[in-house]
């Protein structure tokens, strides 16, 4: 469970975000959707305790990322990348990620089978597509085991197979009870992916709920945002 309360942060003087307050449940994917500068890298910043917040709290599991005891066994991030140095191989950037975490190396095995990356694992990271290095960093998140997923654009520039994949895998994660909060400005993917929306807009949260209670009324919920933000198309 991931609850956001009250979070505002500016920079220099601009906010970025301003009194944001939402929950990201257990068996639900729930989407974090916006434009681009909406405030949603800046809240999941804060969420994962790369930033600090000017007010409000934001929890995983109960507890501040900063106080959390092993950050990897509860929450798996997904944020600019895979973060992996691209002269090593899929199984030694795991092995190293593990090592420095104290988690058993048998679970390297198990992620990269659980991401398909079994069979390239000894290739080098610089020779992966950009989905295999979505996957790879997939992999990172899930070493720990954690009952939480935080992406941030996990589907930006990848192709329909690879898009196609990420959703599965979430949808079969959260099935387990697990929760996942996944950020995009991509209205379709949102739609066909996450069971429960927060929509930012401006900083602000203008909207949340089931994607059905959101897109209630509308054809679609690229009108459901348009008419909710009060944007043009
Ligand atoms: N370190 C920073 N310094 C100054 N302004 C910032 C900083 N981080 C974020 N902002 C501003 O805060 C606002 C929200 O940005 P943020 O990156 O959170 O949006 P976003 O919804 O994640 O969009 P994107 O998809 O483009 O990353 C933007 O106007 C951005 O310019």
């Amino acid at each position: 469970m991931i609850s956001i309360q009250h979070l505002s942060k500016s920079h220099k003087g601009t906010p970025s975000i301003s009194d944001v307050s939402f929950t990201a449940g257990p068996g639900r994917v729930t989407g974090f959707l916006g434009p681009n500068g909406a405030g949603k890298s800046s809240t999941l910043r804060i969420l994962l305790g790369l930033d600090r917040a000017d007010a409000g709290v934001a929890t995983i599991n109960g507890v501040a990322y900063r106080d959390l005891r092993s950050p990897l066994r509860t929450v798996g991030a997904l944020l600019d990348g895979s973060g992996a140095h691209r002269g090593r191989t899929a199984r030694g950037h795991l092995t190293w990620v593990a090592k420095s975490n104290g988690i058993p190396l048998t679970r390297v095995s198990e992620v990269l089978e659980l991401v398909s990356l079994s069979t390239v694992a000894k290739k080098r990271i610089g020779t992966f597509s950009l989905g295999m290095g979505q996957r790879l960093g997939l992999a990172t998140a899930l070493l720990g085991n954690p009952s939480v997923l935080v992406l941030d654009e996990p589907v930006n520039g990848l192709d329909p197979d690879g898009i196609r994949w990420i959703r599965t895998f979430l949808k079969n994660f959260a099935a387990e009870g697990k929760t996942v909060l996944l950020s995009s400005h991509l209205m379709g993917e949102m739609e066909e992916t996450a069971d429960d929306l927060v929509i930012i807009h401006g900083g602000k949260v203008v909207e949340s709920g089931t994607v059905t209670a959101i897109t209630a009324g509308f054809p679609s919920l690229e009108d459901a945002f348009f008419a909710l933000t009060g944007a043009t198309k």
